[in-house]
């Protein structure tokens, strides 16, 4: 066993577009979603120990449960499951990324963890493997282990990995409201969606692709959410904006940018929590 810390980068997720079908028998909805990772994320470090102890850091932990109740430890403990290994850690989690936010954050820490201790604790499993105690855990959870760009169906456990996808410079904004993502979905239904269309390839130019694409969720977080339909408006109206859109169920947005300065300024100009990132792969 591994006595030196190992750190992983919990990076936050966006959906820049999101197909949602009618519900299953099960409650889940089937999806169709370009996910693309930031450089910018929570940490998670895990240390050898014995039991599994979590203490967390960062802006966005208060208010977050440390306890059992914490994707982090529930993603321990199910890897501890799977492995059939008693092995323990103390961990860390440093909180960056906003909790209920559609930034997949508790997911991206429970992806993080599951890289983490599968390091940790030697036991070498290729992220496929791990994607499958991932998916117990959360629909977004393989999607955040790979944290590259995919393309993600079924209710996320269907990934095509997309090779060579350039990264934009853009700003994650977040309109300070906290939205759960259950009574999104509860709302969708109320609005008698169709079964899931898939989406056409992607055509030579991408950001044309991505505009004629939407998020299936937004209608109704913003109709719930008036912060939401505020913010994306206060983002299109920007200089230098060429897509705003929400991510996941929302409350984040994320406006794609001409440039790395462009970004700079709408992150400035915004009044709230602004992050400019790069979303992609590094060119
Ligand atoms: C909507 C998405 C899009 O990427 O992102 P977020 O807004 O959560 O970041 C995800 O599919 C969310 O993934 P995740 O947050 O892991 O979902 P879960 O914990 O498994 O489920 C939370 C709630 O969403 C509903 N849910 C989730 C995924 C899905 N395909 N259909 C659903 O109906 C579930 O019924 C549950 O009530
Ligand atoms: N480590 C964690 N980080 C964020 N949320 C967590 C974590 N552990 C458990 N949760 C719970 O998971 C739910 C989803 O949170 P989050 O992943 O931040 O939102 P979203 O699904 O909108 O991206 C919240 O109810 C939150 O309390």
């Amino acid at each position: 066993m591994n006595a030196a810390p190992v750190i992983e980068t919990a990076a936050a997720k966006v959906n820049l577009t999101l197909r949602v079908g009618a519900a299953r028998a099960d409650g889940y909805h089937p999806l169709d979603s370009l996910v693309v990772f930031a450089d910018w994320g929570d940490t998670v470090e895990v240390r050898a120990a014995p039991g599994l102890l979590l203490t967390m850091s960062g802006e966005a932990s208060r208010g977050l449960a440390g306890d059992h109740s914490n994707l982090v430890l529930k993603a321990a403990r199910a890897l501890q499951v799977a492995a059939g290994t008693d092995a323990g850690a103390m961990i860390r989690l440093d909180k960056q990324i906003p909790v209920e936010a559609g930034l997949g954050g508790g997911s991206a820490d429970a992806a993080a963890t599951l890289r983490a201790l599968n390091r940790l604790w030697g036991l070498d499993w290729p992220l496929d493997r791990l994607a499958e105690t991932g998916l117990t855990l959360g629909a977004d959870v393989p999607a955040c282990l790979y944290s590259r760009p995919l393309r993600m169906r079924g209710i996320g456990e269907w990934i095509d990995i997309l090779p060579r996808f350039g990264a934009f410079d853009a700003v994650l904004v977040n309109p300070g409201v906290n939205v759960p993502t259950g009574p999104v979905f509860k709302a969708f239904d109320r609005s008698d969606p169709a079964p899931l269309a898939e989406a056409e390839p992607m055509g030579e130019d991408r950001l044309d692709w991505l505009r004629s694409e939407q998020n299936a969720l937004e209608a109704v977080a913003c109709a719930r959410h008036p912060e939401i339909a505020a913010t994306l408006d206060w983002l299109r109206a920007r200089d230098g904006v060429e897509l705003a859109r929400m991510s996941g169920s929302g409350a984040s947005c994320f406006a794609l940018c001409r440039d790395r300065v462009a970004a700079e300024r709408v992150a400035e100009a915004f009044d709230g929590f602004a992050r400019v990132v790069c979303l992609g792969d590094p060119v």
